[in-house]
C-alpha cells in the first residue's frame, strides 16, 4: 500500500546550515496492518510522518501509495495529531462533520457516518457538547472520529495520546485497537510508549538517533483481539526488552 526507497529529509535550520533530519528509510505498509514507530525524540518520525502524509516533498527517494508516486495530501489519509485541534465555537458533531465541507462529501452521508462514529466511540449524548466541556479522552475520540469521517484507507496516527494522562491513554489504546480491528483500516502511528507500540501493532519499527533510520522491524506475534492481559504475556515483556535495548543502546553511561 505505502511503499518508500531511499527516502531521505534535510531541512535548513536559521543559520542556513544544512540537517540531515532522516533516512534513507526503506519502508513498506501493507494493506490492513498497523505500524507502530518509536525512536528517541528528534530522530525524525514526524518528519517521517509527513512525508507519508504527503504533507512535505522528501528531499531524495521515491515515496508510492497504491502504486503511484505520492506527492500530495489526500482524503484517503485521516491523520490524528497529539493535539485534537477541535475548533471550540463548533459542537462535537460540526467539527466531525468538517471533512464533509472541505472534502464537498455527500451531507446526507456524510452526518449518517458521523453519527455512526460518535455511537462507536461513546459520544453519541455529547454530539451537541462543545469541546470544552468533553474530556482530553473525549476530544481524542473526537478527533479520530473527524479522521474517520471520510472513510480513509489509511490512517496517520502522530503520537495520538500524548497530551493524554496515563490511564486515559492506555484505555484509549485498547479502544483504538478495537475500533481498528472493527474498521479493517491500514495504521501507521509514531509514539514515545513502547507498551502502546506494541499493544496496537502488528510490526514495531525502531529508529536510531538522528538522522532516522529504520533500525529494527519487529513483528508483534501477539494474538488479537488485544487486551490489558497482553501486556504480562511473556513475548509482550520480550518484544519490549527488545525494543528497549535497541533505543537506549545508543545511550552512553
Ligand atoms: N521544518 C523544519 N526545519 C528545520 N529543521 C526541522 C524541521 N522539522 C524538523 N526539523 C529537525 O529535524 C529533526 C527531526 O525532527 P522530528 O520532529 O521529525 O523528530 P521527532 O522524532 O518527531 O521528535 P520528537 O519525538 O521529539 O517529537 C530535528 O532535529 C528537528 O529539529
Amino acid at each position: 500500500m505505502i511503499a518508500l526507497e531511499g527516502v531521505s529529509k534535510h531541512f535548513r535550520d536559521r543559520a542556513g546550515r544544512e540537517v540531515h533530519a532522516l533516512g534513507p528509510v526503506d519502508l513498506t505498509i501493507r494493506t490492513g496492518e498497523f505500524v507502530s514507530l518509536v525512536g528517541p525524540s528528534g530522530c525524525g518520525k514526524s518528519t517521517l510522518l509527513r512525508l507519508i502524509a504527503g504533507l512535505e516533498p522528501a528531499s531524495a527517494g521515491t515515496l508510492n501509495r497504491y502504486g503511484n508516486p505520492l506527492s500530495s495530501p489526500s482524503h484517503e489519509v485521516g491523520i490524528i495529531f497529539q493535539e485534537h485541534v477541535l475548533f471550540p465555537w463548533a459542537s462535537v458533531l460540526e467539527n466531525v462533520l468538517l471533512p464533509a465541507d472541505i472534502l464537498s462529501l455527500p451531507r446526507e452521508s456524510a452526518q449518517a457516518r458521523a453519527w455512526q462514529l460518535l455511537e462507536m466511540t461513546g459520544l453519541k449524548d455529547f454530539a451537541h457538547h462543545r469541546p470544552q466541556n468533553l474530556s482530553g479522552g473525549m476530544k481524542q475520540r473526537a478527533a479520530f472520529c473527524r479522521a474517520m469521517l471520510a472513510d480513509p484507507r489509511f490512517l496517520l496516527l502522530d503520537e495520538p495520546f500524548g497530551a493524554l494522562d496515563a490511564l486515559t491513554r492506555e484505555e484509549l489504546s485498547l479502544e483504538l485497537s478495537r475500533l481498528w480491528g472493527a474498521l479493517g483500516r491500514t495504521a501507521f502511528m509514531i509514539t514515545h510508549d513502547i507498551d502502546e507500540a506494541i499493544l496496537l501493532g502488528d510490526r514495531v519499527l525502531v529508529m536510531s538517533p538522528r538522522p532516522g533510520r529504520i533500525e529494527a522491524d519487529i513483528e508483534v506475534d501477539l494474538p488479537r483481539p488485544r487486551s490489558i492481559d497482553t501486556q504480562s504475556l511473556p513475548r509482550f515483556l520480550e518484544i519490549k526488552n527488545q525494543v528497549r535495548h535497541l533505543i537506549f543502546g545508543h545511550r552512553k553511561g
